[in-house]
């Protein structure tokens, strides 16, 4: 029997802190309004910067929640609308605490701070510690360098599970809205654990 697709999901996105080109804050801004106005909730670092603000303001202005979980270090610069904010004492338990609260994680343009907490999220899901659905947006061609490692991991026996169980690539957000409503319901029932 197939599980009825949630009416919301709260996803946990992983995106820049940076000022970036319209390249990737459309993409993202576009991605954030359909999560909004799907009645999802964003999980995401809290920070109003970069981004993580751009992915914010999207969500907020399609409809959607906020849901925070900024760090001590950085709560000068966290959202103040948001309608919930955690602090974590470390970025550690800020990882934790964000994959914990989500029900999915997708991966959006970013730089070291999105690769830590991305390949957390892959490292975990490959010991089967995480079975939460995992998504990388390939927005304009970001990660083709990181896919085309990946792909050699996979291709020459560094992973001990296939590529493709452990994330799903997509190109656009719709992609990665259309994968969500179907890998979320999937998971309903079996055993998780958001824990690093
Ligand atoms: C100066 C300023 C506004 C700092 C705020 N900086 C941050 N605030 C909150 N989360 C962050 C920050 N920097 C990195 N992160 C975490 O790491 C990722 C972004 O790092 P990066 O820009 O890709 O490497 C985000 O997903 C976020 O969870």
């Amino acid at each position: 029997m197939t599980a009825a697709a949630p009416s919301s999901m709260k996803i946990c996105v992983f995106l820049s802190a940076n000022d970036l080109d319209e390249r990737y804050t459309g993409p993202t801004r576009e991605f954030a309004e359909l999560v909004g106005r799907g009645g999802h909730t964003l999980v995401w670092g809290g920070s109003d910067a970069g981004l993580m603000k751009v992915v914010a303001d999207g969500v907020r202005a399609g409809g959607g929640r906020l849901a925070g979980f900024s760090v001590d270090f950085l709560r000068q610069f966290a959202r103040d609308d948001a309608d919930e904010m955690t602090y974590a004492k470390d970025l550690a338990e800020r990882k934790a605490l964000l994959l914990a609260a989500a029900d999915a994680v997708v991966v959006l343009a970013g730089g070291l701070g999105t690769l830590d907490e991305a390949t957390e999220a892959l490292e975990l899901r490959k010991h089967g510690l995480f079975d939460k659905p995992v998504v990388l947006l390939n927005t304009a061609g970001f990660y083709d360098g990181l896919i085309l490692q990946l792909r050699r991991m996979d291709e020459e026996g560094f992973l001990p599970v296939p590529l493709a169980d452990l994330v799903f690539i997509a190109d656009t957000g719709a992609d990665v809205l259309a994968h969500l409503e179907k890998a979320v319901p999937a998971r309903t029932g079996a055993a998780v654990s958001g824990q690093a």
